[in-house]
């Protein structure tokens, strides 16, 4: 191992002897077993990658969208040939908004969504509602089998969802994040994991900001410099796809 690398595999359920791989990544690259690894779908939803979703419709700049989905497909299925389980969070809220929190929240303030239904009342109803096309996610990204799919109501996907036992109990230390929007649910999810002794790694290709350029920056500039790793899809599956070199048999030696 190259003097910079970090180490993952310290006391989590190791998997094959050899079977770790070195991720190229910022700040130093990251050694790191596909076994004890997942990648997480943040919130591919026609709100947040479609043109006509709340993102767009609230006057964010969405036109980066179509090449992350692209990326991010290119990213999952290179995961699912490796084996490397996919999680999709999905954000969003039952139709009556009861889970959005009322006047008592401050989500109910700060939620770009909910604000642009209040100042324009014909979309009521229609913005990241649970069975609404604006919650639903791309069509060019839908769950396959064996993949999993947590819903979440607020910006992190580690608040008051099952997905941290869900990953202890399979021996996962290891969360590879792509998905929109970088500087607030990938972000804030990545956030919460570091807290929870997870070794996050975004892949910055596969993500797009909510907000300007700078938003984007700042929030690859945390990630790297505070609470994980900074690497890319074309590097991720470049290594996921290495094999160990096989062992030799015994007929090997005769
Ligand atoms: C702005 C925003 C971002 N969501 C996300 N998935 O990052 C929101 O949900 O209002």
């Amino acid at each position: 191992m190259a003097e910079a690398e970090i180490a993952v595999s310290g006391y989590a359920p190791a998997g094959p002897e050899g079977a770790a791989v070195t991720l190229p990544a910022r700040p130093e690259p990251l050694r790191l077993n596909p076994s004890e690894t997942a990648v997480i779908v943040v919130d591919m939803q026609n709100a947040y990658a479609s043109e006509g979703g709340y993102l767009d419709i609230a006057g964010f700049d969405i036109s980066g969208a179509k090449s992350v989905i692209a990326n991010i497909r290119t990213t999952i299925e290179a995961a699912r040939a490796a084996g490397i389980p996919v999680i999709f969070f999905q954000n969003g809220w039952d139709r009556n908004y009861a889970e959005a929190g009322g006047p008592g929240s401050p989500n109910y303030y700060k939620s770009n969504a909910l604000k642009t239904m209040r100042k324009r009342p014909e979309l009521a109803g229609s913005l990241l509602s649970k069975g609404g096309w604006d919650y639903a996610l791309v069509d060019e990204l839908a769950p396959q089998e064996g993949d999993f799919l947590i819903p979440k109501i607020r910006y992190s996907g580690f608040f008051n969802t099952g997905i941290d036992s869900f990953l202890r109990a399979r021996g996962i230390r290891n969360l590879v994040f792509v998905g929109i929007a970088t500087n607030v649910c990938v972000e804030s999810s990545l956030r919460d994991a570091f807290h929870l002794e997870y070794f996050g790694v975004v892949l910055e290709d596969a993500t797009h900001q909510a907000g300007p350029p700078f938003a984007q920056q700042a929030a690859i500039y945390n990630i790297e410099t505070f609470f994980g790793w900074v690497s890319t899809v074309a590097d991720f599956c470049g290594t996921i796809s290495q094999r160990p070199p096989a062992e030799a048999s015994p007929t090997d030696k005769a």
